[in-house]
This record gives C-alpha cells, structure tokens and sequence, in this order.
C-alpha cells in the first residue's frame, strides 16, 4: 500500500469519518498521528483519539493542521462548516466532501470559488479496505487532487471518477447499499434459524456467503445469472428457493430501493 504523507483532517467524526480513519490505518496508507478531527460530541473526539488521532474543538484548528480536509458532517452542516473554514483555506487544502446530493457548485458556493473540491460518495466498508466510491472534481482542484484522493480511496476498496450526475444514483447503489445488503443478511440467517440452525453459525454461513458470491462476481467477470444458473439444478433446492424470492418481488423491491435512495439525495441536492 502506498504511504501518503498528507495530514488528514475530519470535520465531523461520525460514522463515516472514523470507517474512514480506520480504514486507513488499518491498511497504513496514513498513521495515526497523520489524522486529526473536530466533531462538537466529545465521545467522538475520545474515540478518535483512542486509535491515536488527534482532536480539536474548531473547525479552524483543523484546517490549519490538516492538508486533506474531509467534510464528513451531515449534509445539512455542510454549508456552516465551509463557511467557516473558507477564509483559512489555501491551495495546499484538498477539500472532500462526503455529503450525500451536496453538489460541487454548493460546495465551490461555500467555499468559495479558489478552493480545491473533490467531491465524494463512498460506503461503509471502507473500514474493512472494500468501499464502492465514485469521485469527481471541482472548483480549482487539480490533476494531483484527484490522484491523491483515488489513491487514498484506492487504499481502501475501489473508486471510480465519473461525471457529477450520476453520482445521485452511485449514492442510492453503494453509498445506501450496505444497509440494504446487511438487512439481506440478516434475513438469511433469520432463515437459516427458522430451519434450525443456531443464530451464530446461520449469521457466519449467510455473511460468508455473500462475500463468497461477491467475489465470484468480481473475479470470474461471469454475469450473475449465469452464476446463478450454475447453483440451480433442475427440480432442485436452490429453484424452489428462487421461485419464492420471485414471489415476494424481492428483484423489483431491491431495485426500488436503489431508485428510492436516488430520488432522496437528488431531493438533498435541490434543497441545497
Ligand atoms: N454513513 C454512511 O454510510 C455514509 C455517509 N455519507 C455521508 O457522510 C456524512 C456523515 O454521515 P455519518 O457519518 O453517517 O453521520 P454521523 O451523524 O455519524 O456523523 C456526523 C458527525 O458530524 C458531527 N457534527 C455535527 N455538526 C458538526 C460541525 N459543525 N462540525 C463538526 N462536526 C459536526 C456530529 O456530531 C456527528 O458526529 C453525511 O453527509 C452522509 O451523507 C456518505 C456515504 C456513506
Ligand atoms: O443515509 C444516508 O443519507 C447516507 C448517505 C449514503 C449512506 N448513508
């Protein structure tokens, strides 16, 4: 893994900010004491600074003892947060924001037009090194903007740059798609306990089996039908099982939960 040696600084140290911060340094692209971070709950500042991060009770602080500054606050705080660092930022800054349907020109509008933006949707398991992010770039970031920030991301699954107007629909696949892969798993192994099995093994067998599947997916570059088709013998098991997921419409369920998701950060993005 390449060693960056950028100061990361989190303005709001929750969720997303500490898989981040984690995934990082689990993966020792950053150490510890690279990071620092503000959030206005102290509980979170002790967490961060438990894994060796340090903390700071401003904003300011931050930007003056970071270089690449995560904007990791709900998307609401967003335009507060960057107002309040705009007059500190300098060309060294990299401003990235994280936040659901806020766009490069709302962030550009509260950072002001000189800032260097990236703008970012990433997921959850970048805790474990395997995010699904998508990137794209604003305002005057460069070239080496944008590689640094896919190589950070990089460092901790897969990211893709593509055109700002998909990355509405990337935030309702892989930003909200964790959520519904964890309810996906947890019902399988609710199954597996409604057949018999205890709720330890069936939770370990129905996760195992996801990731399994996953990289399967991944790594033989097959379509998942066909992946499918190879698990379901004639008059077998696995089609019963499938004949009852088409009668519960769960394909049309999951993917009215990724438009549905889509819809809701276009919605934060036209209340910016
Ligand atoms: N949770 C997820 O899976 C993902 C979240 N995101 C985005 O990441 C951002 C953060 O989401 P979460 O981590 O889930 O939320 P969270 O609620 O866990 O974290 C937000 C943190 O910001 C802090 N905060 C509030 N006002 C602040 C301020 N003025 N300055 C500094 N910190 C402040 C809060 O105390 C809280 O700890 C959101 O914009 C969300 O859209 C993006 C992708 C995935
Ligand atoms: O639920 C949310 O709004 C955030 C954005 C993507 C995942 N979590």
């Amino acid at each position: 893994m390449p060693h960056i040696d950028r100061r990361i600084g989190f303005m709001g140290s929750g969720q997303m900010a500490e898989a981040l911060a984690k995934g990082l340094i689990n993966r020792g692209v950053v150490t510890p004491n690279q990071i620092c971070c503000t959030d206005p709950v102290q509980a979170r500042k002790d967490l961060f600074r438990s894994f060796g991060a340090s903390s700071y009770d401003t904003t300011l602080e931050v930007v003056h003892n970071a270089d690449v500054l995560f904007v990791a606050v709900k998307p609401q705080y967003v335009g507060a947060v960057l107002t309040e660092a705009r007059p500190h930022l300098t060309p060294r800054h990299v401003v990235v924001s994280i936040a659901a349907g806020i766009t490069v020109d709302m962030l550009l509008d509260a950072a002001g037009p000189e800032a260097h933006v990236v703008r970012v949707m990433p997921n959850t398991p970048c805790l474990v090194g395997e995010t699904a992010a998508a990137m794209c770039v604003g305002g005057k970031a460069t070239p080496e903007d944008a590689e640094l920030v896919s190589t950070l991301f990089s460092a901790v699954g897969r990211i893709y740059q593509l055109d700002e107007k998909l990355l509405a629909a990337v935030t309702g696949l892989s930003g909200s798609g964790p959520a519904f892969v964890f309810l996906m798993i947890e019902a399988l192994a609710d199954g597996g306990v409604r057949a018999g099995l205890p709720r330890d093994v069936a939770q370990a067998l129905a996760a195992q089996t996801v990731l399994g599947s996953a990289k399967m997916v991944l790594e033989t570059g097959k379509h998942p039908g066909a992946l499918k088709d190879m698990v379901t013998s004639p008059g077998g098991t696995t089609i019963a099982g499938v004949h009852e997921l088409e009668m519960g419409g769960v394909r049309a369920a999951f993917m009215s939960a990724v438009v549905a998701a889509t819809n809701r950060a276009n919605e934060l993005s036209r209340m910016g």
